[in-house]
């Protein structure tokens, strides 16, 4: 009688492809990606042996050695030692190699199965090895290992019924007294004669990759390439999403008429027009433009394309005193600023990471692009600046360039005052090129569609009912505007003040208190109010980029801009910095700063406009 297993736990070398077994092997979501350091938290799921039996995986952060230098590191180790507060140790440890990246994984793989625990080897990618002309007998590396390895490609769901077998049957086979530590020196040499003894063939295929590289990767034209990218990506998201957009944005036009046909009038029907249709409505039309911007995220993250990038950064990066690790935490935070500013814990250096942390912010999050792309349909002419070039992709692609370059000053500025230190020397390790798969994409898509609309029917939902009610309380008397005799519009009469200096009207003024929820509540903050304060039935009927366009100045839309580029309007991202630096001294500070910075800019934007007499 073999005695199963309870826990088991996947270690290796960040991009080894552990998560992406553990997906397979538990049937879990976790984020796996074309990049190193994609895990940076543990996670568990449930594996069900053959035999019938459960035991409980985990997926680490990759690691390059046991002696942790940064914390998501740190966890790792502690994991595989068992350590971890409230954690037994795993009884099996299943150490993923990347085939193709063979004699490098082997390092670290030699210090795990060293500890003398009952181990497993996931010889995983082999495809990818194959495709490169490497041939690695698994034989050989059991021979020299002195486990059992199963070789595997976890995306193909391949060779993973026997290593299934073999995490079952590894505790009961093994019986482990811990092996002296080896240095490091002498493991790269032994990972080297290993490698040499476990490859059967390598033939030169990696050329087509290497050519691709000199090219992708050349100091001049990398970046120019990377630059014209970026900017197809953005005129995508203006040109392709408009038809989608148009079809959303008629269709609640169509249900807020419905709702007016059917049901009585009254406050209901009112809060359900002018409060939730309109409000919820009006950023829901902007699905398609974060769908468009992600798939293009996406598909760079799978080819291998995105780590490229980062390593033309590096340079840049340097030279602002922050290392190339900073570049995966800042490049999630356009997706949403709370896993970048998670994703850090990747960083090292503790004041490296708390300048990433600081200004993770300023990468423009998807959050703004509904706000961004209000403003820009209703005040930017959609016309061709050369060829198919329009001016409102360059308007929104310099929007997130000024949210890099501000980026970069802060962290210039701030790793000579408060958090002063030394820039520290980082090499990326380059991923395989792949073809991006269709159903990862799809998955992928699915899920960042899927956190836009459930933002939309939570937060985005809950600030516009309680803004809707605030504004239709107390009742305007005859003659009076709903808006102006209302608690909000009394409250945002108040800090009119504080903004009118700026080029700020009432209705900006409004809406920003509610939108500290959330970014996007600025804009069915103005659609609601706009709705309730209008006073007829042809203002009612006006989307809400006619109305803006009806009642702000062209420099007022741009100080709107330029203080969405820069203001820290989200709840989630002072929570999280106060979670990842214990205490509310960084938070208040990013409050600080990125409040101060959004005054200015808007201002001098504001002022330069009406100078220019725009
Ligand atoms: N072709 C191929 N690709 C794979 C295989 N396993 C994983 N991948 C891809 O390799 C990349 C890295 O996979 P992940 O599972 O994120 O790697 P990880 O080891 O969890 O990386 P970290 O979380 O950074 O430590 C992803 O793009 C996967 O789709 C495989 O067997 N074959
Ligand atoms: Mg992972």
């Amino acid at each position: 009688m073999t005695q199963a297993p309870a826990r088991a736990a996947l270690v290796g070398n960040p991009n080894a492809g552990k998560s992406a077994l553990f997906n397979a092997l538990t049937g879990a979501r976790q984020k796996i990606a074309n990049y190193p350091g994609v895990t940076v938290e543990r996670k568990a799921g449930r594996l069900v042996l053959p035999s019938g039996a459960p035991v409980e995986l985990t997926d680490l952060p990759g690691s390059y050695g046991l002696h942790a230098t940064s914390p998501d590191e740190e966890v790792t180790r502690k994991v595989i030692m068992g350590e971890f507060p409230g954690e037994p140790a795993p009884d099996v440890l299943v150490v993923v190699l990347d085939a193709s990246n063979l004699e490098q994984h082997l390092v670290f793989a030699q210090e795990v199965i060293a500890l003398g625990k009952p181990c497993v080897v996931a010889l995983n990618m082999v495809d990818l090895a194959e495709r490169d002309g490497l041939v690695v007998s698994a034989e050989a590396l059991q021979e020299a290992l002195g486990v059992p390895v199963i070789a595997t490609v976890a995306v193909r769901r391949r060779g993973l019924g026997e290593l299934a077998d073999a995490i079952g049957s590894a505790r009961a086979s093994q019986t482990g007294a811990p092996h002296p530590p080896v240095p490091l020196v002498e493991r790269r040499v032994t990972a080297h004669a290993i490698a040499d003894a476990a490859i059967v063939s390598e033939t030169s295929r990696h050329r087509l990759h290497a050519r691709l590289d000199r090219v992708l990767l050349n100091p001049w034209l990398g970046p120019l390439i990377l630059f014209a990218l970026l900017f197809v990506v953005f005129q995508a998201v203006f040109t392709w999403a408009t038809p989608f957009a148009d079809a959303l944005e008629a269709l609640f036009a169509w249900l807020i008429a419905q709702a007016r046909a059917v049901l009585p009038a009254g406050l209901l029907r009112d809060l359900l027009t002018d409060g939730i249709l309109s409000g919820v409505g009006s950023v829901v039309v902007f699905l398609p433009q974060i769908v468009i911007l992600f798939f293009f995220i996406l598909a760079m993250e799978a080819s291998g394309y995105m780590a490229r990038a980062a390593f033309l950064m590096d340079r840049l990066m340097a030279g602002v005193g922050l290392s190339g690790r900073s570049f995966i935490p800042l490049l999630s935070s356009f997706a949403c600023a709370i896993p970048g500013i998670m994703a850090t814990r990747s960083i090292t250096d503790p004041r490296d990471r708390l300048t990433t942390i600081l200004i993770a912010p300023l990468m423009t999050c998807s959050a703004r692009l509904p706000v961004y792309a209000v403003i820009i349909a209703a005040f930017i002419p959609n016309r061709a600046v050369f060829g198919p070039v329009g001016l409102q992709g360059l308007v929104l692609l310099g929007l997130y360039v000024i949210g890099i370059v501000a980026a970069m000053v802060v962290a210039l500025v701030l790793r000579r005052s408060v958090t002063k230190g030394a820039a520290s020397g980082f090499i990326m390790e380059l991923p395989k090129y792949q073809m991006p798969r269709l159903q990862d994409l799809a998955i992928g898509l699915w899920q960042r569609a899927w956190i836009f609309l459930r933002r939309a029917g939570t937060i985005i939902f809950t600030v516009t009912v309680i803004l809707w009610i605030l504004l239709n309380f107390p009742r305007a008397g005859e003659g009076q505007n709903q808006v102006d005799a209302s608690i909000a519009g009394k409250i945002a009469n108040g800090l009119a003040v504080v903004v009118e200096p700026i080029g700020f009207n009432r209705d900006i003024a409004l809406a920003l208190i509610p939108a500290m929820a959330a970014r996007e509540v600025a804009v069915s903050s103005l659609a609601t109010s706009y709705a309730v304060g209008a006073t007829d039935e042809n203002q009612q009927a006006q989307q809400l980029g006619a109305r803006l366009k009806a009642s702000w100045t062209l420099p007022t839309a741009l100080a709107f801009l330029a203080w969405f580029v820069f203001a820290p309007q989200c709840m989630s991202t002072i929570a999280v910095t106060r979670r990842e630096t214990n205490g509310w001294k960084w938070p208040g500070f990013m409050l600080l700063y990125l409040f101060s910075l959004a005054y200015i800019f808007a201002g001098i934007t504001y002022w330069s406009a009406v100078a220019l007499g725009l």
